[in-house]
């Protein structure tokens, strides 16, 4: 077990890493370190421009995300047709060189403000990696139209966007005072608290979505609406109601989240529900169908619940689709290691994770959650209220730029996207926020050689294929070394390409595969470009066709160095596996 006591003020946060600074350093600002742009780039510009360096023809003018201009080791166009690289990717390679490819992974959640296929183009080209389609809201017929969608513009225009589900969970704790929008709540007023169902709005009287929502509530409990947004005193329970007084003056938004808090420490309620409802499981059926690419599972608090759908999903289909726990309770942080190791990525659902734990110790849990999934070779994506205020206004707070910022210094794998796509006016100006303010990190943090206090003593000891770790780790540190263009990796599940991603490495990893569920599932992978080609038994061979082919299309060019990482199963050709690093310069 790593953290123990979450909701105490004191959390033991103790496998947090503490980054040596030296105090004393003196730091020279360069001037090219203020005023420009990331990656020299306008903060506006003409989506038309990438579309047709990208080569899509059909969209309608609009404006969309960050123009790239001109860098000296931009790329020229080659020869028209596909070497299994997304269009996006393609065109800012040719746009901004290697370097320049932005390493942190998008997700955007799909609501009824970017459902048409003309927004989630928009989407793609500002540099969605994943659409997020979160099941608490919306008919699985919207949401099919959705995927459909995604897939006929992947199919189409040569996107590669992933598609997630996310399922609503059993164990959310809603109120609604029954009306569509917020209700004051004043210091000193007493409302009702019930499980009765009813239909309108009463005075003073809020509806808990769930039957046995107060069971194990005393008098002089505390009750936390959304993380502090109202805070009341239990004054009286009579059945299953409860008679509340209001501590502390806020608002009730519709469908409330609430908490119940005892002597400073929140009370767990041992709810006799299972993480997947009923509604999750038909969810899940209607996924597989769908054929997405992710399940981001709701209120995970064991590990044994991500293995029991991985199991499930092993029973109905062949095609691998990768499952998420969504940390987001004060349960799951007591499981988290165990959690981490069953699943296939995490997410920080911050928004529900700070209903169950003071909103103040959110920042370190993250990074811990972050550090752990980097420990353990699993990514990581960083969710909700990254940039809140863009649901209603078209600039983000200085603050949330440096939320952002932060979680890019972490090395999250991903950020996503919530209110800000699925509902917001400004879906693709906060899209294209993300890109730009993670490009800037990614390349600050490269200057100043960020990567280097990663903590790579406990890397290359801690996970169960040690070869490869190793192989990876040595790979990586040669690349920064040499300074070599791009990593070069083949691989049939992602796994390679995941460790090397782990490294956090300067140069690109293109991974190159012949599975179409890996090349989708590498989306989420910190710096990784999912190349999606036909590999034979050869290595060598791979190797050689590959680089002729992006040699070919100009993004490869003479005198590029490229690092390959390869891992050769045995064939009748091949009888030995090994792995093996080589550099090649491009002739
Ligand atoms: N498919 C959808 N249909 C309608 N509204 C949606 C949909 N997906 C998301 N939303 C809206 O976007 C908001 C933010 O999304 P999200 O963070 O995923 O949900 P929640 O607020 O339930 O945690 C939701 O509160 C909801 O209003
Ligand atoms: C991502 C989250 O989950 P949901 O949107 O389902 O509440 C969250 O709580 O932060």
């Amino acid at each position: 077990m790593i953290l123990k006591s979450m909701a105490a003020p004191a959390a033991d946060l103790s496998l947090l890493r503490h980054v040596a600074v030296d105090r004393n350093r003196i730091v020279h600002f360069k001037a090219r370190d203020f005023g420009s742009p990331a990656l020299n780039r306008s903060f506006w510009f003409n989506r038309e421009t990438l579309k047709s360096k990208i080569g899509i023809k059909s969209l309608a003018p609009y404006q969309v995300g960050l123009e790239a201009s001109k860098k000296s080791n931009a790329y020229p166009c080659g020869l028209e047709g596909s070497i299994g690289l997304d269009a996006v990717s393609e065109g800012e390679l040719r746009e901004k060189g290697f370097l320049g490819l932005r390493k942190t992974k998008l997700v955007c959640t799909i609501g009824p403000a970017c459902c048409t296929m003309e927004d989630l183009e928009r989407l793609a080209l500002g540099g969605m990696n994943v659409a997020r389609l979160n099941m608490c809201h919306g008919t699985r017929e919207w949401h099919l139209d959705v995927i459909r969608k995604i897939k006929k513009l992947n199919e189409e225009n040569n996107f590669s966007i992933s598609v997630m589900i996310d399922t609503e969970g059993s164990q959310i704790h809603v109120v609604d005072h029954g009306s569509p929008s917020s209700v004051k709540v004043e210091e000193g007023s007493v409302w009702l608290f019930t499980a009765e169902q009813y239909n309108g709005s009463r005075p003073f009287t809020l509806k808990a979505n769930y039957e046995g929502f107060s069971e194990g509530i005393e008098v002089g409990d505390e009750l936390v609406i959304d993380g502090g947004m109202a805070c009341f005193v239990v004054v009286e329970k009579t059945g299953s109601d409860l008679h509340c007084k209001c501590t502390d003056s806020g608002l009730f938004l519709p469908g409330a989240k609430f908490s119940f808090w005892r002597d400073g420490k929140l009370v767990k309620r041992n709810y006799e529900l299972s993480t997947l409802s009923t509604k999750d499981w038909a969810d899940i059926d209607f996924g597989i169908s769908a054929e997405v690419d992710y399940f981001a599972l709701s209120f995970v608090n064991h590990a044994d619940s991500i293995k029991h759908l991985m199991k499930y999903l092993s029973t109905k289909t062949t095609k691998p689709i990768r499952v998420l726990a969504k940390i987001e309770s004060l349960e799951s942080l007591y499981n988290l290691e165990d959690i981490v190791q069953a699943s296939d990525g995490i997410m920080v659902a911050r928004g529900d994770l700070g209903v169950e734990i003071p909103l103040e110790q959110i920042p370190t849990v993250q990074e811990t959650i972050t550090y752990i999934c980097r420990q353990l070779n699993k990514p990581v994506i960083v969710a909700s209220q990254l940039l809140e205020s863009m649901v209603e206004y078209p600039t983000p707070t200085r603050a949330e730029v440096a939320d952002v910022s932060e979680a890019v210094r972490q090395y999250a794998d991903a950020l996503m996207l919530s209110g800000e796509s699925a509902i917001g006016s400004y879906g693709q100006k906060a899209l294209s926020v993300l890109d730009m303010t993670s490009s800037r990190m990614e390349s600050w943090s490269r200057e100043e050689n960020r990567q280097s206090h990663l903590n790579h003593h406990k890397l290359g000891v801690s996970l169960p294929d040690r070869v490869a770790e190793q192989i990876c780790n040595c790979a990586v540190d040669m690349a920064n070394n040499l300074g070599v263009d791009a990593i070069f990796v083949y691989t049939k599940h992602g796994h390679m390409a995941s460790l090397l991603s782990r490294n956090r490495p300067n140069p690109p990893i293109f991974a190159f595969t012949d599975n179409n569920s890996t090349r989708m599932a590498m989306n989420v992978l910190w710096g990784v470009i999912p190349l999606l080609v036909d590999l034979s038994d050869d290595a060598e061979s791979n190797i050689s066709k590959s680089i002729e082919l992006m040699k070919s299309k100009g993004l490869i060019r003479q005198e590029d160095t490229v690092l390959v990482v390869s891992d050769v199963t045995p064939t009748p050709t091949t009888p030995l596996s090994f792995q093996s690093i080589q550099v090649k310069t491009i002739v």
